[in-house]
């Protein structure tokens, strides 16, 4: 790290300010340009906004193609934002809740030409921020308040480039009824982002294939014992074996929803309630199937010495994301529990669009 970040916020260290800010509805100064998430935006400062321009809505293209507004960036549309479009207008452009009940959203006119990096930049960070995927954007005044968090529309972009790096934080003994031996540690990324936990049982050897499971954070399944899902019964089974076989790693990854996080899954959730299936209903949010980013697990693999796993999943992508990651998975273990007449259409669809093995 070069010396004049010392002191100061490094661009890792502002990405994460600015995180926070568009959790807390504050602006942020995004290569020049005011960007704000539209889940957080008040009526006060979406009117300070409006005093200072043009507003556009940077939104996904999967959001864009739910809403029928033409895309000409690829994966995001940047949609004028009409002169007068209240805080209403903007939700329910962002938030699908409404869709069935109040379809017409439009007529939308896309931005066309110039440089959309901004918009993707503005919707990585929403993404990253477990926000709905949508923010407003608009120029910024000059001289810019001081207090705003700046960072450039390539920093935000390149930041998932990076691999995180982990630092261990602590670790202790906890002995379950799955598996009396068992340890967990806590592990930290150094960009501020969700920590991840490793549960080991027994004391695995290092220079063997250990039984692995990467688990996804689940907590309507892992703690409340929804039946949407396998979730739950994934979690027991996969430490049960562990507790058998004496040995075994369990990788606790803080991904709830596949990466949209809780409150993002409930809206998944309601709209499944309206008849979309688990995909559609991301789509219909403005996210991609799965925004997980698989780089965590094998990370953590080696962190704690593991080189060869025999994987628990149906996942073939996890498969795949851990042999690209330098983890080789000698074997596919099946882990098939947890089935029933509320989660058949769920796995069905997981199996048909997301080639899980059923
Ligand atoms: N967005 C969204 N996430 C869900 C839904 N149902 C479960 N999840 C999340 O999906 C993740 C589990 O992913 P799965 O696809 O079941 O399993 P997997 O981990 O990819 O594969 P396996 O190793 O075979 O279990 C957890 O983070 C859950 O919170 C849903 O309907 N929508
Ligand atoms: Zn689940």
């Amino acid at each position: 790290m070069s010396g004049e970040f010392t002191l100061g916020p490094s661009p890792t260290e502002r990405l994460n300010r600015a995180r926070a800010d568009l959790r807390m509805g504050v602006p942020v100064l995004l290569s020049g340009r005011l960007a704000v998430a539209v889940e957080t935006l008040s009526p006060e400062r979406l009117e300070a906004l409006r005093a200072l321009g043009p507003l556009v809505l940077a939104i996904t293209e999967r959001r864009a193609s739910t809403l029928k507004a033409r895309v000409y960036d690829a994966d995001v549309a940047r949609i004028k934002v009409p002169a007068d479009a209240d805080l209403r207008w903007l939700r329910a452009l962002a938030d699908p809740a409404d869709d069935l009940r109040v379809p017409m959203k439009g007529p939308l006119e896309a931005l066309r030409g110039g440089d959309a990096d901004l918009a993707r930049a503005a919707i990585r960070l929403a993404k990253s921020a477990q926000l709905l995927p949508a923010a407003l954007l608009v120029e910024a005044p000059d001289p810019a308040p001081a207090d705003l968090t700046c960072i450039s529309a390539e920093e935000a972009l390149t930041a998932s480039d990076i691999p995180q790096a982990f630092a261990p934080v602590s670790a202790a003994r906890v002995p379950m009824r799955a598996a009396e031996a068992g340890r967990l540690h806590i592990f930290r990324p150094d960009d501020g982002a969700e920590e991840h936990y490793a549960i080991e049982i027994g004391q695995p050897d290092r220079s063997k294939p250990v039984l692995a499971r990467l688990h996804s954070a689940c907590f309507t399944g892992d703690v409340l014992g929804s039946l949407k899902c396998d979730c739950g019964p994934q979690l027991d089974a996969a430490l049960t074996m562990m507790g058998h076989e004496g040995a075994g790693v369990l990788l606790y990854l803080n991904q709830e929803g596949r990466g949209i996080g809780l409150a993002n899954k409930m809206r998944a959730y309601s709209l499944q309630d309206q008849g979309f299936d688990t995909v559609e209903a991301n789509h219909r949010l403005g996210f991609e199937d799965d925004e997980r980013d698989f780089r965590i697990g094998a990370a953590l693999l080696k962190k704690l010495g593991f080189s060869k796993v025999r994987l628990l999943t149906n996942n073939p992508a996890k498969v795949k994301m851990l042999e690209a990651n330098g983890i080789e998975v000698v074997e596919r273990v099946p882990l098939k529990v947890g089935m029933s007449r509320h989660n058949a259409a769920y796995l069905a669809t997981k199996a048909e669009k997301s080639g899980h093995i059923l």
